[in-house]
């Protein structure tokens, strides 16, 4: 069996191998005559899976995407194949929410302005958006949520208006998926229109994907309105950003935020327990065996942190500034935007901190943000 695999995909060889050959390729610029014998294909966000892509193969038993995203794959192309798919769904959520939490970390140190008192709107509150929230409350934050498919279905928590989002929240941090038609469309939700009606001082942060806010209206908005702070993880025309766009932005990332070793680990695991499921075979991969410990093992904690050396402690386990340093001295450069992704292996997720609360200090709080805990 030929498995050919983007080369950004970390484990496939210890995944996958028993199962086949593994042929890795570089995923932005693969085409159909380098798939034509591939029984699996397993993609990210940067390869378009339809018709011009697979018009030469006969024989794909799987296409399987380790994303949450499935703009990049027509689906309808493949179901009329019956071509099986799988996605990840799930897998980067913790690391975008961690991502999110500490930027706004970040954020509020560099403006003097307490997390704590902020009020966070969060639009799209699947997964990634869940766990933003999971981080705001488990702190203290007021977080208000956006959105209109999951009120429709029933879903039991307490939602808000998008109008409400912008015009009475302090931070707005977008979660949705890539939809451009129907009744819910977010492609260019935040255009031109909304972008003017942000309140004074918002920050507005983007870690789904770059056409949700119409780049170009934000760049004409932003150079008139410096009291509005921006954190851009994802970018319209990725690879290549917007240029005068990156340096109005506070912390700018080549769409990294579910690039946590965890994260990853868990798209690559969910769709080797995908793909075995669709063969017929059993399962025998743990998740645990595939991760590298930590460098950082237990700190003990001696007070309960300020939202400064909260800050600091987060910084132990993942400095967001590395990465914003990084995007800016590369983005120019023709490769910048992808080599980033693709030498991406430093992050980990606060539960590889362990925190030991040896004075019976009231830090639950720290646990339930992410960080492991013991109590003496
Ligand atoms: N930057 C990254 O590294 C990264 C990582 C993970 C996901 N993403 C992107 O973020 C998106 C969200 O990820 P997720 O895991 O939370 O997906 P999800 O499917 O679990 O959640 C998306 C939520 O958005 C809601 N939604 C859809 N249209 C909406 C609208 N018009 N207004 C408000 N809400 C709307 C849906 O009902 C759903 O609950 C993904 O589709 C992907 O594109 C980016
Ligand atoms: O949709 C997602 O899950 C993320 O955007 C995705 O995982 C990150 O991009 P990728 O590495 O797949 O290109």
């Amino acid at each position: 069996m030929k498995i050919i695999a983007d080369e950004n995909m970390p484990y496939v060889d210890a995944l996958f191998s028993g199962i086949g050959d593994i042929e890795k390729v570089n995923g932005r610029t693969l085409r159909a005559d380098a798939v034509e014998k591939a029984d699996v294909l397993l993609v990210r966000s940067v390869t378009k899976v339809n018709a011009a892509l697979l018009e030469k193969n006969t024989r794909l038993k799987f296409v399987g995407s380790a994303t949450i995203g499935t703009d990049h794959i027509d689906l309808d192309y493949l179901a009329q194949r019956g071509i099986p798919f799988a996605n990840a769904p799930g897998c980067n959520a913790t690391a975008v929410g961690e991502f999110v939490f500490i930027a706004l970390l970040e954020l509020a140190q560099r403006f003097a302005q307490p997390l704590k008192n902020k009020t966070v709107g969060i639009v799209g509150a699947g997964n990634t958006g869940t766990a933003v929230a999971k981080c705001l409350t488990a702190y203290g934050v007021n977080v208000l949520l956006h959105d209109p498919l999951l009120q429709k279905q029933g879903d039991i928590r307490e939602f808000v208006s998008l109008e409400t989002v912008i015009t009475t929240c302090d931070v707005i941090s977008l979660h949705v998926p890539m939809i451009k038609s129907g009744p819910y469309p977010t492609q260019h939700l935040f255009d031109k229109t909304r972008l003017l009606q942000l309140a004074t001082g918002t920050w507005l942060i983007n870690c789904c994907r770059g056409d949700v806010i119409d780049n170009k209206a934000l760049l004409d908005v932003k150079i008139n309105r410096p009291d509005l702070k921006l954190v851009l993880d994802v970018w319209e025309g990725e690879p290549h950003p917007l240029p005068e766009l990156v340096p109005l932005v506070e912390l700018a990332t080549p769409h990294i935020a579910g690039y946590s070793l965890e994260g990853r680990a868990r798209g690559s695991l969910m769709l080797y327990e995908a793909l075995i499921k669709t063969l017929g075979y059993s399962s025998d991969k743990p998740f645990k065996g595939l991760l590298e410990p930590h460098w950082i093992a237990r700190m003990d904690l001696h007070q309960i942190p300020n939202e400064k050396a909260l800050l600091q402690l987060v910084r132990f386990v993942y400095d967001l500034r590395d990465d914003d340093r990084m995007f800016r001295n590369q983005f120019l450069n023709v490769n910048g935007f992808d080599h980033l992704r693709k030498i991406h292996q430093h992050r980990r997720e606060l539960s590889t901190l362990t925190l030991v609360n040896s004075g019976q200090l009231d830090v639950n709080w720290l646990f339930n943000l992410g960080f492991s805990g013991i109590e003496l």
